[in-house]
Protein backbone atom coordinates (compact mmCIF):
# COMPACT_ATOMS: atom_id res chain seq x y z
CA UNK A 1 0.00 0.00 0.00
CA UNK A 2 1.53 3.91 -0.68
CA UNK A 3 2.01 5.92 2.05
CA UNK A 4 1.18 9.53 1.36
CA UNK A 5 3.72 11.05 3.71
CA UNK A 6 6.41 11.81 1.25
CA UNK A 7 10.23 10.73 2.27
CA UNK A 8 12.52 13.51 1.97
CA UNK A 9 15.77 13.55 0.30
CA UNK A 10 18.33 16.33 0.52
CA UNK A 11 20.23 16.96 -2.23
CA UNK A 12 24.35 18.02 -1.72
CA UNK A 13 25.77 19.27 -4.45
CA UNK A 14 24.26 20.24 -8.15
CA UNK A 15 27.11 19.31 -10.50
CA UNK A 16 27.21 17.01 -13.46
CA UNK A 17 25.91 14.58 -10.90
CA UNK A 18 23.29 16.10 -8.67
CA UNK A 19 21.80 17.65 -11.76
CA UNK A 20 20.99 14.81 -13.11
CA UNK A 21 19.62 13.41 -9.90
CA UNK A 22 17.17 16.07 -9.30
CA UNK A 23 15.93 15.63 -13.33
CA UNK A 24 15.46 12.01 -12.52
CA UNK A 25 13.52 12.63 -9.29
CA UNK A 26 11.62 14.96 -10.95
CA UNK A 27 10.70 13.27 -14.45
CA UNK A 28 10.32 9.97 -12.68
CA UNK A 29 8.35 10.52 -9.27
CA UNK A 30 5.25 8.74 -10.02
CA UNK A 31 7.48 5.40 -11.14
CA UNK A 32 9.62 5.90 -7.78
CA UNK A 33 6.79 6.34 -5.53
CA UNK A 34 5.26 2.98 -6.72
CA UNK A 35 8.48 1.38 -6.64
CA UNK A 36 9.53 2.71 -3.15
CA UNK A 37 5.73 2.58 -1.72
CA UNK A 38 5.87 6.19 -0.89
CA UNK A 39 6.29 9.66 -3.02
CA UNK A 40 9.83 10.93 -2.64
CA UNK A 41 10.37 14.73 -2.22
CA UNK A 42 13.27 17.00 -3.10
CA UNK A 43 13.54 18.57 -0.08
CA UNK A 44 16.51 21.07 -0.44
CA UNK A 45 19.35 21.16 -2.87
CA UNK A 46 22.72 22.37 -1.40
CA UNK A 47 24.77 24.46 -3.56
CA UNK A 48 27.71 26.61 -3.68
CA UNK A 49 26.52 29.01 -6.55
CA UNK A 50 22.92 30.11 -5.67
CA UNK A 51 22.22 32.17 -8.38
CA UNK A 52 22.89 30.04 -11.09
CA UNK A 53 19.61 28.95 -12.82
CA UNK A 54 19.13 25.24 -12.28
CA UNK A 55 16.29 23.79 -14.33
CA UNK A 56 13.32 21.84 -12.80
CA UNK A 57 14.74 22.70 -9.42
CA UNK A 58 12.95 25.39 -7.63
CA UNK A 59 14.84 28.34 -6.47
CA UNK A 60 12.92 28.02 -2.82
CA UNK A 61 14.58 24.57 -2.06
CA UNK A 62 18.43 26.13 -2.97
CA UNK A 63 20.32 26.59 -0.42
CA UNK A 64 24.18 27.77 0.61
CA UNK A 65 23.84 26.31 3.97
CA UNK A 66 24.61 22.54 3.49
CA UNK A 67 25.12 21.97 7.38
CA UNK A 68 22.10 23.66 8.05
CA UNK A 69 20.31 21.43 5.67
CA UNK A 70 21.37 18.02 6.50
CA UNK A 71 20.46 19.08 10.82
CA UNK A 72 17.28 19.86 9.88
CA UNK A 73 15.92 16.84 11.38
CA UNK A 74 13.39 15.73 9.18
CA UNK A 75 15.28 14.75 6.04
CA UNK A 76 15.01 10.91 5.74
CA UNK A 77 17.75 10.87 2.52
CA UNK A 78 21.03 12.51 2.27
CA UNK A 79 22.53 12.36 -1.14
CA UNK A 80 25.99 13.92 -1.27
CA UNK A 81 27.60 14.44 -4.45
CA UNK A 82 29.64 17.32 -3.99
CA UNK A 83 32.76 14.82 -3.79
CA UNK A 84 35.52 15.81 -1.84
CA UNK A 85 36.76 14.90 1.50
CA UNK A 86 35.77 17.88 3.97
CA UNK A 87 33.26 19.08 4.28
CA UNK A 88 31.74 15.89 2.49
CA UNK A 89 32.43 13.64 5.33
CA UNK A 90 31.13 16.21 8.43
CA UNK A 91 28.49 16.72 5.98
CA UNK A 92 27.39 13.04 6.10
CA UNK A 93 28.18 11.80 10.02
CA UNK A 94 25.59 15.20 10.61
CA UNK A 95 23.15 13.38 8.43
CA UNK A 96 23.36 10.42 10.09
CA UNK A 97 23.27 12.07 13.54
CA UNK A 98 19.76 13.79 12.48
CA UNK A 99 18.66 10.58 11.67
CA UNK A 100 19.20 10.81 7.90
CA UNK A 101 20.29 7.88 5.51
CA UNK A 102 23.14 8.78 3.01
CA UNK A 103 23.65 7.92 -0.75
CA UNK A 104 27.29 8.80 -1.92
CA UNK A 105 29.23 8.76 -4.99
CA UNK A 106 32.56 10.01 -3.50
CA UNK A 107 35.38 7.08 -4.19
CA UNK A 108 37.66 9.87 -2.68
CA UNK A 109 36.14 9.88 0.64
CA UNK A 110 35.31 6.37 1.61
CA UNK A 111 38.55 5.49 0.32
CA UNK A 112 40.46 8.21 2.83
CA UNK A 113 37.65 7.82 5.63
CA UNK A 114 35.19 4.91 5.04
CA UNK A 115 35.70 3.60 8.67
CA UNK A 116 34.30 6.58 9.70
CA UNK A 117 31.20 6.77 7.55
CA UNK A 118 30.55 3.29 8.71
CA UNK A 119 30.45 3.39 12.34
CA UNK A 120 28.28 6.67 12.55
CA UNK A 121 25.97 4.99 10.10
CA UNK A 122 26.27 2.11 12.17
CA UNK A 123 25.57 3.83 15.52
CA UNK A 124 22.80 5.92 14.69
CA UNK A 125 21.19 2.86 12.86
CA UNK A 126 21.21 4.45 9.09
CA UNK A 127 22.37 3.08 5.80
CA UNK A 128 25.57 3.90 4.00
CA UNK A 129 25.05 3.29 0.26
CA UNK A 130 27.69 4.33 -2.69
CA UNK A 131 26.72 2.16 -5.59
CA UNK A 132 27.76 5.11 -7.65
CA UNK A 133 30.88 5.47 -5.95
CA UNK A 134 32.85 2.96 -8.41
CA UNK A 135 32.22 1.69 -12.24
CA UNK A 136 29.34 4.53 -12.56
CA UNK A 137 26.23 3.07 -13.49
CA UNK A 138 27.62 -0.45 -13.71
CA UNK A 139 25.69 -2.44 -10.76
CA UNK A 140 29.09 -3.58 -8.68
CA UNK A 141 28.93 -2.77 -5.48
CA UNK A 142 25.89 -4.37 -4.70
CA UNK A 143 26.51 -7.25 -6.03
CA UNK A 144 29.45 -7.77 -3.82
CA UNK A 145 28.16 -6.78 -1.12
CA UNK A 146 25.11 -8.91 -0.94
CA UNK A 147 24.81 -11.18 -4.17
CA UNK A 148 28.41 -12.84 -3.46
CA UNK A 149 28.15 -12.74 0.08
CA UNK A 150 27.84 -16.02 0.01
CA UNK A 151 31.02 -16.85 -2.24
CA UNK A 152 34.69 -16.12 -1.47
CA UNK A 153 35.66 -13.48 -3.61
CA UNK A 154 39.67 -14.23 -4.74
CA UNK A 155 40.41 -11.59 -7.68
CA UNK A 156 38.69 -8.26 -9.17
CA UNK A 157 40.53 -6.97 -12.26
CA UNK A 158 39.03 -4.02 -14.30
CA UNK A 159 38.89 -0.43 -15.95
CA UNK A 160 37.38 1.38 -13.40
CA UNK A 161 38.16 4.96 -14.00
CA UNK A 162 36.20 6.31 -17.66
CA UNK A 163 38.58 9.41 -17.98
CA UNK A 164 41.54 7.45 -18.83
CA UNK A 165 39.66 4.96 -20.41
CA UNK A 166 38.41 7.60 -22.47
CA UNK A 167 41.39 9.30 -23.62
CA UNK A 168 44.00 5.81 -24.34
CA UNK A 169 41.20 4.46 -26.64
CA UNK A 170 41.94 8.06 -28.43
CA UNK A 171 45.29 8.09 -28.51
CA UNK A 172 45.19 4.31 -29.54
CA UNK A 173 42.65 4.25 -31.79
CA UNK A 174 42.45 8.07 -33.60
CA UNK A 175 46.34 9.35 -32.39
CA UNK A 176 44.63 11.68 -30.80
CA UNK A 177 47.16 13.72 -28.39
CA UNK A 178 46.82 13.69 -24.53
CA UNK A 179 45.99 16.94 -23.54
CA UNK A 180 43.08 16.88 -26.60
CA UNK A 181 41.47 13.83 -25.05
CA UNK A 182 41.35 14.84 -22.13
CA UNK A 183 39.87 18.42 -22.70
CA UNK A 184 37.10 16.14 -24.25
CA UNK A 185 36.75 14.06 -21.56
CA UNK A 186 36.01 16.95 -19.33
CA UNK A 187 33.79 18.37 -21.35
CA UNK A 188 31.58 14.99 -21.23
CA UNK A 189 31.70 15.43 -17.85
CA UNK A 190 34.07 12.25 -17.02
CA UNK A 191 36.84 13.92 -15.37
CA UNK A 192 37.28 14.46 -11.30
CA UNK A 193 36.65 18.41 -10.70
CA UNK A 194 40.58 18.05 -10.81
CA UNK A 195 41.63 15.73 -13.36
CA UNK A 196 44.50 14.77 -11.97
CA UNK A 197 42.58 12.60 -9.83
CA UNK A 198 42.24 10.87 -12.73
CA UNK A 199 45.27 10.92 -15.00
CA UNK A 200 47.83 10.03 -11.77
CA UNK A 201 45.68 7.29 -11.16
CA UNK A 202 44.37 8.58 -7.82
CA UNK A 203 40.85 7.71 -8.75
CA UNK A 204 41.04 4.06 -9.53
CA UNK A 205 43.26 3.72 -6.83
CA UNK A 206 40.44 4.82 -4.44
CA UNK A 207 38.05 2.42 -6.53
CA UNK A 208 40.49 -0.17 -5.77
CA UNK A 209 40.62 0.33 -2.35
CA UNK A 210 37.03 0.47 -1.93
CA UNK A 211 36.47 -2.81 -4.27
CA UNK A 212 39.23 -4.62 -2.19
CA UNK A 213 37.96 -3.59 0.79
CA UNK A 214 34.40 -5.12 0.27
CA UNK A 215 35.87 -8.34 -1.85
CA UNK A 216 38.19 -9.27 0.76
CA UNK A 217 35.92 -8.20 4.02
CA UNK A 218 38.78 -6.21 5.15
CA UNK A 219 40.05 -2.68 5.46
CA UNK A 220 41.95 -0.91 2.77
CA UNK A 221 42.44 2.08 2.56
CA UNK A 222 44.10 4.56 -0.51
CA UNK A 223 47.64 4.74 0.88
CA UNK A 224 47.54 0.72 1.09
CA UNK A 225 46.69 0.89 -2.77
CA UNK A 226 49.99 0.74 -5.16
CA UNK A 227 49.24 3.30 -7.63
CA UNK A 228 51.06 4.45 -11.45
CA UNK A 229 48.96 7.23 -13.64
CA UNK A 230 48.83 6.81 -17.25
CA UNK A 231 50.46 10.51 -17.97
CA UNK A 232 53.96 8.91 -19.11
CA UNK A 233 52.08 6.18 -21.73
CA UNK A 234 53.17 7.46 -25.33
CA UNK A 235 52.46 6.86 -28.67
CA UNK A 236 55.59 4.53 -28.65
CA UNK A 237 54.13 2.58 -25.96
CA UNK A 238 51.33 2.00 -28.12
CA UNK A 239 53.15 0.95 -31.35
CA UNK A 240 55.32 -1.88 -29.23
CA UNK A 241 51.56 -2.82 -27.63
CA UNK A 242 50.76 -3.14 -31.31
CA UNK A 243 53.74 -5.63 -32.04
CA UNK A 244 52.66 -7.74 -29.24
CA UNK A 245 49.02 -7.81 -30.67
CA UNK A 246 48.13 -5.70 -27.45
CA UNK A 247 47.01 -2.33 -26.36
CA UNK A 248 46.92 -0.53 -23.35
CA UNK A 249 44.73 0.18 -20.50
CA UNK A 250 45.17 1.62 -16.70
CA UNK A 251 44.16 -1.50 -14.87
CA UNK A 252 43.12 -1.58 -10.76
CA UNK A 253 43.57 -4.95 -9.94
CA UNK A 254 43.05 -6.50 -6.34
CA UNK A 255 44.06 -10.05 -5.33
CA UNK A 256 43.76 -12.74 -2.65
CA UNK A 257 47.47 -14.27 -1.75
CA UNK A 258 47.44 -17.67 -3.02
CA UNK A 259 47.93 -18.22 0.90
CA UNK A 260 45.16 -16.67 1.36
CA UNK A 261 46.94 -14.52 4.49
CA UNK A 262 47.21 -11.07 2.48
CA UNK A 263 45.97 -9.30 -0.28
CA UNK A 264 47.18 -6.44 -2.74
CA UNK A 265 45.36 -3.37 -4.17
CA UNK A 266 47.60 -1.71 -7.66
CA UNK A 267 46.60 0.79 -10.20
CA UNK A 268 49.00 0.60 -13.05
CA UNK A 269 48.98 1.17 -17.06
CA UNK A 270 49.37 -2.44 -18.52
CA UNK A 271 49.46 -4.40 -21.86
CA UNK A 272 46.49 -6.60 -22.54
CA UNK A 273 46.16 -8.89 -25.54
CA UNK A 274 43.77 -7.58 -28.17
CA UNK A 275 41.79 -10.86 -27.57
CA UNK A 276 40.69 -10.17 -24.13
CA UNK A 277 37.45 -8.66 -23.52
CA UNK A 278 38.89 -5.42 -21.43
CA UNK A 279 40.66 -4.68 -24.84
CA UNK A 280 37.77 -3.89 -26.67
CA UNK A 281 36.61 -1.47 -23.52
CA UNK A 282 36.32 1.86 -25.44
CA UNK A 283 35.02 5.58 -24.38
CA UNK A 284 33.96 6.19 -20.69
CA UNK A 285 32.89 2.56 -20.65
CA UNK A 286 34.16 0.46 -17.48
CA UNK A 287 34.44 -3.36 -17.08
CA UNK A 288 35.60 -5.29 -14.25
CA UNK A 289 36.36 -9.14 -13.82
CA UNK A 290 35.24 -10.55 -10.28
CA UNK A 291 36.49 -14.11 -9.64
CA UNK A 292 34.78 -15.90 -6.51
CA UNK A 293 35.35 -19.41 -5.55
CA UNK A 294 31.85 -21.10 -6.21
CA UNK A 295 30.45 -18.49 -8.90
CA UNK A 296 33.89 -18.49 -10.98
CA UNK A 297 34.69 -15.50 -13.75
CA UNK A 298 31.80 -12.78 -13.86
CA UNK A 299 32.41 -9.81 -16.04
CA UNK A 300 30.20 -6.32 -15.26
CA UNK A 301 30.37 -4.01 -18.36
CA UNK A 302 28.89 -0.49 -18.92
CA UNK A 303 29.13 3.55 -18.74
CA UNK A 304 31.72 4.23 -16.02
CA UNK A 305 31.44 8.01 -15.93
CA UNK A 306 28.92 11.11 -16.91
CA UNK A 307 26.16 12.48 -15.35
CA UNK A 308 22.90 10.17 -16.25
CA UNK A 309 24.66 6.70 -15.75
CA UNK A 310 26.27 8.36 -12.58
CA UNK A 311 22.86 9.18 -11.20
CA UNK A 312 21.09 5.88 -12.41
CA UNK A 313 23.18 4.34 -9.91
CA UNK A 314 22.60 6.75 -7.35
CA UNK A 315 18.15 6.38 -7.47
CA UNK A 316 18.90 2.87 -7.22
CA UNK A 317 20.83 3.01 -4.05
CA UNK A 318 17.94 6.12 -3.12
CA UNK A 319 15.08 3.91 -4.24
CA UNK A 320 16.80 1.01 -1.88
CA UNK A 321 17.55 3.41 1.32
CA UNK A 322 14.04 4.36 0.79
CA UNK A 323 12.49 0.77 0.84
CA UNK A 324 14.50 -0.12 4.18
CA UNK A 325 13.70 3.29 6.02
CA UNK A 326 9.84 2.04 5.53
CA UNK A 327 10.45 -1.85 6.50
CA UNK A 328 12.27 0.17 9.46
CA UNK A 329 15.38 -2.07 8.67
CA UNK A 330 18.74 -1.23 7.26
CA UNK A 331 20.96 -2.80 4.56
CA UNK A 332 24.64 -4.09 5.09
CA UNK A 333 26.90 -2.14 7.07
CA UNK A 334 30.85 -2.55 7.20
CA UNK A 335 32.75 -5.96 6.25
CA UNK A 336 35.90 -6.03 7.59
CA UNK A 337 36.33 -9.25 9.57
CA UNK A 338 38.96 -10.84 7.97
CA UNK A 339 41.37 -8.21 8.45
CA UNK A 340 43.94 -9.27 5.81
CA UNK A 341 47.00 -6.79 5.77
CA UNK A 342 47.92 -5.41 2.42
CA UNK A 343 51.35 -6.61 1.14
CA UNK A 344 53.03 -4.36 -0.61
CA UNK A 345 53.57 -4.19 -4.31
CA UNK A 346 57.15 -5.76 -4.72
CA UNK A 347 55.16 -8.91 -3.64
CA UNK A 348 52.71 -8.76 -6.50
CA UNK A 349 53.56 -11.70 -8.99
CA UNK A 350 53.13 -9.88 -12.87
CA UNK A 351 54.84 -9.76 -16.24
CA UNK A 352 57.02 -6.92 -17.92
CA UNK A 353 57.30 -5.63 -21.09
CA UNK A 354 60.73 -3.84 -21.15
CA UNK A 355 62.38 -2.00 -24.10
CA UNK A 356 65.51 -1.07 -23.98
CA UNK A 357 67.95 1.26 -26.37
CA UNK A 358 71.87 -0.94 -26.28
CA UNK A 359 74.57 -1.13 -28.69
CA UNK A 360 74.35 -2.82 -31.18
CA UNK A 361 77.33 -5.51 -31.00
CA UNK A 362 77.97 -8.97 -30.21
CA UNK A 363 77.85 -10.22 -26.57
CA UNK A 364 74.76 -6.95 -25.55
CA UNK A 365 71.87 -9.88 -25.46
CA UNK A 366 73.89 -12.16 -23.69
CA UNK A 367 75.03 -9.76 -20.89
CA UNK A 368 71.50 -8.34 -20.74
CA UNK A 369 70.01 -12.10 -20.28
CA UNK A 370 73.00 -12.74 -17.37
CA UNK A 371 70.88 -9.70 -15.61
CA UNK A 372 67.49 -11.33 -15.85
CA UNK A 373 68.94 -14.55 -14.27
CA UNK A 374 71.08 -13.28 -11.28
CA UNK A 375 67.62 -12.06 -10.43
CA UNK A 376 65.56 -15.02 -10.86
CA UNK A 377 63.37 -13.80 -13.91
CA UNK A 378 62.47 -15.95 -16.65
CA UNK A 379 62.74 -14.17 -20.00
CA UNK A 380 59.68 -15.14 -22.76
CA UNK A 381 60.55 -13.50 -25.35
CA UNK A 382 63.13 -11.47 -27.03
CA UNK A 383 63.00 -9.29 -30.09
CA UNK A 384 66.58 -7.05 -31.23
CA UNK A 385 66.50 -4.64 -33.94
CA UNK A 386 68.82 -2.69 -35.32
CA UNK A 387 68.24 1.21 -35.78
CA UNK A 388 67.69 1.99 -39.97
CA UNK A 389 69.77 5.01 -38.91
CA UNK A 390 72.94 2.54 -38.03
CA UNK A 391 73.36 4.45 -35.42
CA UNK A 392 75.44 1.90 -33.46
CA UNK A 393 72.23 1.19 -31.61
CA UNK A 394 69.55 -1.35 -31.69
CA UNK A 395 66.42 -1.97 -29.45
CA UNK A 396 65.99 -4.75 -27.52
CA UNK A 397 62.79 -5.70 -26.31
CA UNK A 398 62.42 -8.20 -23.76
CA UNK A 399 59.09 -9.81 -22.03
CA UNK A 400 59.24 -11.61 -18.80
CA UNK A 401 57.45 -14.66 -17.28
CA UNK A 402 55.55 -13.62 -14.16
CA UNK A 403 57.89 -12.66 -11.37
CA UNK A 404 57.83 -11.19 -8.25
CA UNK A 405 57.84 -7.39 -9.39
CA UNK A 406 60.51 -6.45 -6.81
CA UNK A 407 62.73 -8.97 -8.93
CA UNK A 408 61.49 -7.53 -12.00
CA UNK A 409 62.35 -3.58 -10.64
CA UNK A 410 65.54 -4.82 -9.33
CA UNK A 411 66.54 -6.11 -12.71
CA UNK A 412 65.46 -3.07 -14.72
CA UNK A 413 68.05 -1.05 -12.25
CA UNK A 414 70.69 -3.97 -12.72
CA UNK A 415 70.05 -2.76 -16.51
CA UNK A 416 70.09 0.53 -16.41
CA UNK A 417 74.07 0.11 -14.87
CA UNK A 418 75.38 -1.59 -17.85
CA UNK A 419 77.41 0.19 -20.20
CA UNK A 420 76.03 -1.21 -23.15
CA UNK A 421 72.08 -0.17 -22.56
CA UNK A 422 72.30 3.45 -22.78
CA UNK A 423 68.32 3.68 -21.75
CA UNK A 424 65.41 2.32 -20.73
CA UNK A 425 62.60 3.13 -23.22
CA UNK A 426 59.58 1.77 -22.01
CA UNK A 427 58.67 -0.38 -19.03
CA UNK A 428 55.16 -1.62 -18.67
CA UNK A 429 53.35 -4.52 -17.28
CA UNK A 430 51.93 -7.13 -19.06
CA UNK A 431 48.56 -8.80 -17.36
CA UNK A 432 45.44 -10.65 -18.87
CA UNK A 433 47.19 -14.02 -20.30
N1 LIG B 1 31.07 12.82 -13.00
C1 LIG B 1 31.12 11.48 -12.95
O1 LIG B 1 31.12 10.82 -13.99
C2 LIG B 1 31.14 10.78 -11.66
C3 LIG B 1 31.29 11.44 -10.46
N2 LIG B 1 31.31 10.74 -9.28
C4 LIG B 1 31.44 11.43 -8.02
O2 LIG B 1 30.29 12.22 -7.81
C5 LIG B 1 30.62 13.37 -7.06
C6 LIG B 1 30.19 14.60 -7.83
O3 LIG B 1 30.83 14.61 -9.08
P1 LIG B 1 30.41 15.64 -10.23
O4 LIG B 1 28.96 15.88 -10.18
O5 LIG B 1 31.04 15.11 -11.47
O6 LIG B 1 31.20 16.93 -9.77
P2 LIG B 1 30.85 18.45 -10.05
O7 LIG B 1 32.07 19.23 -9.75
O8 LIG B 1 30.23 18.59 -11.40
O9 LIG B 1 29.71 18.76 -8.97
C7 LIG B 1 29.94 18.95 -7.63
C8 LIG B 1 29.11 20.14 -7.22
O10 LIG B 1 29.15 20.26 -5.81
C9 LIG B 1 29.22 21.64 -5.50
N3 LIG B 1 29.79 21.78 -4.16
C10 LIG B 1 31.06 21.59 -3.77
N4 LIG B 1 31.18 21.81 -2.46
C11 LIG B 1 29.97 22.16 -2.00
C12 LIG B 1 29.46 22.51 -0.73
N5 LIG B 1 30.23 22.55 0.33
N6 LIG B 1 28.14 22.79 -0.63
C13 LIG B 1 27.33 22.74 -1.72
N7 LIG B 1 27.76 22.42 -2.95
C14 LIG B 1 29.07 22.13 -3.08
C15 LIG B 1 30.08 22.25 -6.60
O11 LIG B 1 29.85 23.62 -6.74
C16 LIG B 1 29.61 21.45 -7.82
O12 LIG B 1 28.55 22.09 -8.49
C17 LIG B 1 32.12 13.28 -6.79
O13 LIG B 1 32.33 12.62 -5.56
C18 LIG B 1 32.60 12.40 -7.94
O14 LIG B 1 33.80 11.74 -7.63
C19 LIG B 1 31.17 9.38 -9.24
C20 LIG B 1 31.01 8.67 -10.39
C21 LIG B 1 31.02 9.30 -11.69
N1 LIG C 1 36.24 10.68 -13.05
C1 LIG C 1 35.66 9.38 -12.92
C2 LIG C 1 34.17 9.51 -12.79
C3 LIG C 1 33.54 8.26 -12.36
O1 LIG C 1 33.84 7.67 -11.34
C4 LIG C 1 35.97 8.55 -14.14
O2 LIG C 1 36.43 9.11 -15.13
O3 LIG C 1 35.78 7.33 -14.08
NA1 LIG D 1 28.62 1.30 -9.81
Amino acid sequence: MMRTRPLKVALLGCGVVGSEVARIMTTHADDLAARIGAPVELAGVAVRRPSKVREGIDRELVTTDAKGLVSRGDIDVVVEVIGGIEPARTLITTAFENGASVVSANKALLAEDGATLYAAAEKHGRDLYFEAAVAGAIPLIRPLRESLAGDKVNRVLGIVNGTTNFILDKMDTSGAGYSEALDEATALGYAEADPTADVEGFDAAAKAAILAGISFHTRVRLDDVYREGMTEVTAADFASARRMGCTIKLLAICERAADGRSVTARVHPAMIPLSHPLASVRGAYNAVFVEAEAAGRLMFYGPGAGGAPTASAVLGDLVAVCRNKLAEATGPGESAYTQLPVSPMGEVVTRYHISLDVADKPGVLAQVATVFAEHGVSIDTVRQQGRPDGDGEASLVVVTHRAHDAALSGTVEALRNLDTVHGVASIMRVEGE
